[in-house]
């Protein structure tokens, strides 16, 4: 729908003009992108990545990866110590070329919003508007003010927004000047996990409807999956793997990856001939030929129970409700440790001791084995 929508010109487009608030969306690049703050210990270690034009790329990785401190490179507020980061393919920081962060064409949106409270909803947007006259950026103002539905707010000061409210304000305050590129840097963690949802459906429709390059900060798998086109996933300073949400979920480059997309039981187990056994069962593992070390993870929604004509024997050990879900942990003989299992509320009825389980194959994942299953 949103492509269709894209193809289909607005009234001031056909005028020959873009309508209020669309931006001319442009491609950043990151190039061998290298960080550290003190000599010792390296924030970020030649992170290469494109946000092409028009996209939403989402930067994922856990707390510390240096997601926020390539964002502030992009922005010009921190400088990287090695590596380029480009513009529509023009230099605009590197080894002999720096442009300073208000002449990037690059918005930020901050984690707290960082309004200010003594200036109303209208100032608040106009305060980055100062290449235009008065009557110019007020109007721009109001403009992206009414793109994110808040006109009825504009005399208002921030205190008396909801965090939603606040966080379109925000959204509205660096849209307004058009930048090629937007940066968010986890832009919804104020808000509580109802309001979120809503906020972060908003906050991408606004997004698609600017046309501007986003790239969204984020430590939550889930959320990225729900925003963005592709998703970039850190660890330690360097870029993992970068693709789609489907390639990431489903074909993970490593077990550090596959865990942060799922739950997962693991085992070390031999991969022999391309077959690997575990307490749940035995599997293919094609891309192993010989005798090789490994580690099976299956994921929790990958495990089915039955009350009888399974694969594998299992007694419970607990069940939780968890509305829709139910969570089991199961003896399974062989297994050293519980088996978790994620399965729908209902399938088993109440009281049963001794179970049957099945795995689904798209859900069983094996890894070379590393020294650390970090
Ligand atoms: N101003 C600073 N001085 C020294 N070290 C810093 C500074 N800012 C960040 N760091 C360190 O750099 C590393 C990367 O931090 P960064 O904020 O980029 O990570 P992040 O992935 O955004 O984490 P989070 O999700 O917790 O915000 C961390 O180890 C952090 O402690």
């Amino acid at each position: 729908m949103e492509q269709a929508d894209s193809k289909r010109p607005e009234p001031a487009e056909r005028a020959g003009r873009l309508p209020a608030g669309v931006s001319f969306a442009a491609r950043l690049a990151f190039d061998n992108i290298w960080h550290s703050f003190s000599r010792t210990a390296e924030t970020l270690r030649g992170v290469s990545l494109t946000a092409e034009p028009g996209e939403v790329l989402c930067l994922l990785g856990p707390s510390g990866s240096g997601k926020t401190t390539l964002l502030r490179i992009a922005a010009g507020i921190e400088t990287q110590t090695r590596g380029r980061i480009l513009l529509n393919d023009r230099e605009i920081s590197g080894p002999n070329v720096f442009v300073p962060p208000e002449k990037r064409s690059i918005g930020l949106v901050f984690q707290d919003f960082a309004l200010f409270p003594h200036l109303s909803i209208l100032d608040n947007v106009r305060f980055g508007l100062t290449a235009l006259s008065p009557a110019d950026a007020r109007r721009e103002a109001l403009a992206a003010i009414a793109r994110v539905g808040l006109t009825h707010h504009a005399h208002s000061f921030p205190h008396i927004l909801s965090g939603g409210e606040q966080q379109r304000v925000a959204l509205a305050r660096a849209l307004a000047p058009r930048p090629a590129v937007l940066l968010l840097d986890e832009p919804f963690s104020g808000l509580d996990s109802r309001l979120k949802d809503t906020v972060r459906a908003e906050t991408l429709a606004i997004l698609r409807q600017s046309r501007a390059t986003a790239i969204v900060v984020t430590h939550d798998a889930e959320e990225a999956m729900r925003m963005g086109d592709r998703i970039a996933l850190l660890k330690d300073g360097r870029l993992v793997q970068v693709g789609p949400a489907e390639t990431l979920f489903q074909n993970p480059a490593d077990l550090f990856v596959a865990g942060f997309f799922s739950e997962l039981n693991l085992f070390d187990a031999t991969a022999r001939d391309g077959w690997v056994e575990t307490p749940l069962g035995k599997f293919p593992a094609p891309s192993f030929a010989g005798i090789a070390p490994v580690t099976v993870a299956i994921r929790l929604e990958g495990i089915e129970a039955q009350e009888k004509n399974g694969e594998t024997e299992a007694r419970v050990i607990s069940r939780r409700f968890l509305g829709e879900a139910e969570a089991l942990e199961l003896a399974v003989p062989g297994a050293d440790e519980p088996v978790r299992a994620r399965i729908r509320r209902g399938v088993l009825p109440p009281g049963l001791r001794d179970i049957w389980l099945t795995v689904r194959k798209s859900d069983v994942l094996v890894f070379e084995r590393q020294a650390e299953n970090a």
